[in-house]
């Protein structure tokens, strides 16, 4: 609804005259690549995910902004504690996207003490949303199920039947990111916190489906990229800081967000002409 402009975050000059020009005093920064395209493409996700990330941070520096970078589940590893992940532990990923996202939280948190930036970071569970293609993580599978369901009636599963993650409902998430970004800054003890939702696994969020489409079919193929990303993640976050400093509540449970991702899903199809199953 707003002005709109395609931006590279590795054009720092271009990035720098943007929020000059349209006087800019927070920046969101959401570039990246996801964990399973960062392994197929680890050079162009260092780009993006770190070189990307030092522009907005040198930028934000600069012009005092605001800065809200997201971080992920993924930026936890198999030495991290998995149930639940506390905000402070052991943090060794085994991927490029895992360890950018840990560098952005480190690099923010140190412009932070050392020289004032605002910098606020919120790791993320798999985010589900009925308005996006999914973009190349290991989560997808839990966006891609409610398109199968409503259009061939069958999802043909890359992870294990028992695989568990945290997820959130987009409108949880952007929730969180807005409250958190309007939390005066002595609310905060923390730069990065943990925000939970809802965790299941891909039996259980298949299950609760067919209580609204009852022939949905789902088969097992693990891939071991992705299978072994998502053993090497938390299976449940600890949020409690969240909670206590800025008072963060989500609102949608599975059941909630099966209803909302079918419903939604059901009239884009039918908008489209599209049949539904
Ligand atoms: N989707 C999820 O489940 C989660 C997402 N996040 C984080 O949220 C952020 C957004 O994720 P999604 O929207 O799901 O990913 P996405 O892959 O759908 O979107 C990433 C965007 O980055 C853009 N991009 C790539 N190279 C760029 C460049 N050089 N300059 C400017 N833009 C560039 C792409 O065009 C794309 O629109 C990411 O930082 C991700 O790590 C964190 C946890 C979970
Ligand atoms: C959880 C994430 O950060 C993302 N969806 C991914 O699976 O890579």
């Amino acid at each position: 609804m707003g002005p709109f402009v395609y931006a590279d975050v590795l054009d720092y000059k271009n990035l720098r005259e943007l929020v000059v020009n349209n006087r800019i005093t927070w920046l969101v920064h959401y570039s990246a690549l996801l964990s399973v395209v960062g392994e197929a493409n680890v050079a162009l996700a260092r780009k993006i995910n770190i070189t990307g990330l030092h522009n907005v941070l040198d930028l934000a520096l600069e012009s005092c902004l605001r800065l809200f970078v997201p971080s992920t589940i993924g930026a936890f590893g198999p030495s991290s504690p998995r149930d639940p992940a506390p905000d402070l532990c052991v943090q060794r990923p085994r991927t490029i996207y895992g360890v950018s996202k840990v560098h952005g939280e480190l690099m923010g948190e140190y412009l932070h003490h050392k020289y004032g930036l605002d910098f606020r970071c919120l790791r993320y569970p798999g985010v589900i949303s009925a308005n996006t293609q999914t973009g190349g993580g290991t989560t997808d599978y839990a966006v891609q199920i409610f398109h199968d369901a409503l259009s061939t009636g069958h999802h043909d599963c890359y992870l294990r039947a028992d695989t568990r993650l945290p997820m959130m409902h987009v409108g949880d998430c952007h929730r969180a990111t807005v409250e958190f970004m309007q939390a005066p800054e002595c609310q905060l003890s923390l730069r990065t916190y943990n925000i939970d939702a809802m965790s299941f696994t891909p039996e259980e969020v298949a299950t609760e489906i067919r209580k609204h489409l009852p022939h949905l079919k789902v088969t097992y193929n693990p891939d071991s990229v992705r299978q072994t990303i998502a053993d090497s993640w938390p299976v449940r976050f600890d949020d409690s800081n969240a909670r206590r400093d800025w008072g963060w509540k989500s609102t949608y449970g599975l059941e909630e967000l099966v209803s909302d991702m079918l419903s939604s899903i059901r009239d884009k199809r039918t908008n489209a002409g599209l049949p539904v199953s």
